[in-house]
Parts: C-alpha cells; structure tokens; sequence
C-alpha cells in the first residue's frame, strides 16, 4: 500500500449506521412545531411548521444539539439567550429547547427501539475481517445509548460523540474537529481515511478536514446537494463501497480513473459531437443505472430513471446491454421500445421483436445445466453464496459471502470449470460467472444491434455506457473500431478504454437529463 492508501473508516451514527436520524427528524419536529404554534398564539404572528424534509436537512441534520435550535431559529428570526446545558425542557433558551427536544428523542427510542442499517454492519464486519480501522462519530450526546442498545459497541475502535465533543472542546460539523480528532485516537492521517457521512454538514466537514475520500450517503435518493457540498461520490447502500479498501481498487482510483474526464463536465464537447449526427445509446443495467446492491432483486431501476430513458427513447434508439437474464432485465426496465441483451450479449431482443440466440451458445447449455447443478452442489454450504441462472451465464454471487470464504468458492469454481472446458470464467463485482467459452461479449452484442439497426454508419455515434469488467468489453470494441464514445460509471479497477467517465448511476441520471435537453 502506498502512503496514500486507505487505512481507515470513520462513519457517522445518525441515518449512516443506525435509522435514528428519521427519530431524530420526528423530534426535532414535535418540538419546534409546538413551540411556534405557542409563539405565534403569544405574539399573533403567522404559524409556519418546521418542515421535515428542508429545514431539518439544512439547518439541524448533522449539527450539535444546540447549534441545530440555534441555527433554525436564526432562519426564523427568533434570537433567544443560550442558557446552560443544565437548563430544564421547560426553559425558553437555546439549551432548554434542546433539551426537550433530547425528550422527545429518548421518548421515541424507547418506544420504538434502534433500527441498523444491515448494509452498513455488513460492509463495516467486511472491513475489520481486513484489519481497517473503523471509528463512529456522531454530533448527538445519545451516541454510546445508542450503539450499546443496537449491541454495535464491539464495531468500532474510536467512538467521537457529543460528550467527546463538550469535553474536549472539539467544535461541531460542518468544522471538521470530530473527524480529525477520530483520525488521530486512530493513529492515521485524514488522506488515510475515509468518511462515511448522510449529513450535508458532515460531507462539508469530511471536505474540510481534507480526508482521501468522502463519501454521502443519500439512501433515498433525495439530497442532490451533496456533491456540490464536496462529497468525492454519493451512494445510497454501503455495498456500494465494495473493495474500496483493495490496493487495486485505490491504485486505479488514483490513476486509471481520475485521468479520465467527467462526461458532466465535457458535456458541451460530447454534444457538439453529437450535433448533426444519430446517437445510439448502448447502457448496461446494474451499477450504471441502478446503484449496486446487496441482493440482485433489489437493484430496482427508480421512477425517474425509468422515466428518462422513456423520453430517451423517444429521441435515439436505446438498448439495454446486460449480465443478467435476458427475461430478467427485460422485467426490472419494464419497457418497451428499447432494445435488449441478456446473458452478456448471448440473448437479444430487438424493439421489433426480433429474438437472437447466439448460435453456438446454444450448443453449450447442457453444459451450463451440468456445471450449475454442480455449483448448487458444492457450493450449498457455504454460508452468503447465491447462485443465479441466466439462459447463457451462471452467476456464483458472493457478496455477502465472509472474506475468508471467498478463495474456497472460487476454488469450487475453478474445479468445476476444469470439468467443462466449454466453459469460461470471468469476474465482476463480487460475483464469477460462468458463460460459454466463445468469442462472443457485449462488444460483439453491440455490433450486433448496430447492423441489424442500419446504424453502423458513419453519421451514426454509439455511445457506451457502463460500470463493469465485461462492459469494457463494449467500450473496447468501440474504441478498436474508433467509433462512438465509452463512458465508464465508477472508478474502474481494470485499465479502461473509456473516454470519458461519470461517477456514479446519480451521474448517469444527470447526463440523461443533459442529452434530454439538448436540440
Ligand atoms: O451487465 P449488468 O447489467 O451490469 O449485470 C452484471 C451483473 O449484475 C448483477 O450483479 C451485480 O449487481 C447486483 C445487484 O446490485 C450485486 O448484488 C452483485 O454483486 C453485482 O455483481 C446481476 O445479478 C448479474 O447477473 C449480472 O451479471
């Protein structure tokens, strides 16, 4: 590992690691709703209720307890005395709100107990099982409560609440004080560490604190500020983060796909590109336009996407590129008039109906039956393996697999591969996969469609979108053929041939929204 290399994980409490950032919404809320319905009675003004969404994310989220009264009043106009921590619920000062909201809070915790992020504790497990240090921070004085009732205590080397935080004078998010203090009791420099963070305040004190990289985690999707605030991405599950800690994956981040232009900021390059020219858009499903998650069912394309890649399809010819099954995909995009290919490539569909059935596949699929059966066979004990058929691909998926378990499947697999030289293996984002051993890939699915489109011509610029190992296939074959534009989603782990790169299935959205706009 080199010295900039990652050697820690300093995550937030609230909305990252357990779901008490909805109870502290609710708190937050009760409290100020009822203190300004009281207010505006005594003073007759206009009653305006605290509103979940905007004001707890922009003026509370994130903050210290008595910062978040301070900071939402100010909004409002009300200047009230600071008081003393001491101050009872019932005080109109600064800390007496506080304190009834802190009320409110231990009311709702006991009532409805701690929920946990399951994504979070597996990635976090993952992590130790590699020796990562890992530290929760948190502005919120109920932290050690909270982690003792949610029986999390064990996960973390450093703990930074608010009690850490009065008693050694650290200041609150979005300074970066917490952070920073955590690096230290880790013994890391902040470029060696990653911050994990749902809180605008708290990307914009990961920014501060100059750490190697931040990271927002937006689970509902609906905080797009959070890259303008300096997160380096915006995920929405913590598996996403898959391998962050690998010297590959950092080497490459630092070199392969840093060097690469972001295709948001040479949209205007890419669109004069276009101009007077048909695009052809080939993406890929799982990573670009779904983020990647624990369970393959659950990667479920989002109303908004859906909806872009309608009016997407309405412009240009657009085709859905696969790994998964060719039935599969077709079920998750839900759409018609697009163009598919399932199992890589082995399985297309044309908007007209056309079906294709790459020929000498299909002589390999008692193969591919015989291999799976065995697969389903000797892997079956192996705790966190799930094994998914595709008419031409066997997937073996061992994300939520141990660490330690890994090298056993892959050797399970290796062996069985050894068995059925018909076959061939090939990696991807915690998954094998088992396919025909042809000359055939998404790149030649590309092709594919391109001729039986009448769109391999040279007013005609395919443009490739897409995460994975075997998408690079398609940006390959475009590149050998110097044709059309590859956009790479993520920092890729492998030497890419992209020509350009969009960081995460959020970015991807942004650049359908840009190309919908364009004349
Ligand atoms: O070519 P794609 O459409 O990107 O398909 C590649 C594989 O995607 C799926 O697996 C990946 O996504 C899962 C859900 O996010 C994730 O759990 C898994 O770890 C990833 O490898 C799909 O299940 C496979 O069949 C595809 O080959």
């Amino acid at each position: 590992m080199s010295n900039n290399s990652y050697k820690a994980a300093i995550l937030d409490l609230d909305g990252v690691i357990t779901q008490t950032a909805r109870q502290h919404a609710k708190a937050w809320k009760q409290m100020f709703d009822k203190y300004l319905q009281q207010r505006s009675q005594n003073n007759s003004e206009n009653y305006q209720p605290f509103d979940i969404d905007t004001d707890y994310r922009k003026y509370v989220d994130g903050k210290p307890r008595y910062d978040g009264v301070e900071s939402f009043l100010t909004s409002r106009g009300i200047n009230l005395p600071k008081g003393d921590p001491n101050d009872s619920p019932e005080t109109e000062t600064i800390c007496g709100l506080g304190n009834r909201k802190n009320q409110l809070f231990l009311q709702l915790m006991d009532r409805e107990g701690v929920d946990i992020y399951q994504d979070t504790i597996s990635q976090v497990r993952q992590w130790r099982e590699q020796g990562i240090k890992t530290a929760v921070i948190s502005s919120s004085r109920n932290c050690g409560n909270i982690l003792e009732a949610a029986e999390l205590t064990h996960l973390f080397d450093v703990k930074i609440d608010g009690v850490d935080s009065q008693e050694l004078n650290l200041e609150g998010k979005p300074a970066p004080d917490v952070f920073l203090e955590a690096a230290r009791q880790l013994d890391v420099e902040p470029k060696q560490a990653i911050v994990i963070e749902d809180a605008v305040a708290g990307v914009q004190a990961g920014r501060a604190g100059k750490f190697g990289l931040v990271v927002g985690v937006d689970r509902e999707g609906a905080n797009p500020s959070m890259r303008e605030q300096g997160a380096d991405v915006v995920i929405q599950d913590l598996g996403e983060l898959d391998d962050i800690f690998s010297p590959e994956k950092q080497h490459s981040a630092s070199s392969a796909g840093s060097s690469l232009p972001s295709a948001l900021e040479k949209f205007d390059a890419i669109a004069k590109h276009l101009s007077n020219r048909q695009l052809a858009l080939f993406i890929d499903y799982d990573g670009t336009l779904t983020p990647i998650v624990n369970r393959p069912e659950d990667a479920i394309l989002s109303d908004e996407m859906r909806s872009l890649l309608t009016q997407l399809t309405e412009r240009f010819p657009v085709a859905i590129i696969s790994g998964r099954d060719l039935a599969d995909v077709r079920k998750m995009v839900s759409l018609d008039h697009l163009h598919y290919a399932g199992s890589h490539g082995f399985d297309i569909l044309s908007a007209d109906g056309t079906h294709q059935q790459q020929e000498e596949a299909k002589s390999t699929l008692p193969e591919l039956d015989e291999a799976e059966q065995k697969l389903r066979d000797r892997l079956n004990s192996i705790e966190g393996v799930n094994i998914e058929r595709k008419r031409f691909a066997i997937a073996i998926h061992y994300r939520q697999a141990t660490e330690s378990a890994v090298k056993q499947i892959e050797q399970i697999v290796d062996s069985i591969l050894e068995e059925h030289p018909q076959l061939s293996k090939q990696k991807g984002k915690k998954i094998f996969e088992l396919k025909p051993n042809i000359n055939w890939d998404k790149g030649k699915a590309v092709f594919w469609l391109l001729d039986r489109l009448n769109l391999n011509k040279p007013d005609v610029i395919p443009i490739y979108i897409g995460d994975d190992t075997t998408d690079e296939d398609a940006i390959h074959a475009l590149h050998d053929q110097n044709k059309g534009i590859g956009i790479r989603v993520g920092l890729p782990e492998e030497p890419t041939q992209a020509d350009y790169l969009l960081r995460d299935p959020d970015e991807v959205k942004q650049f359908f929204q840009a190309l919908c706009s364009t004349e």
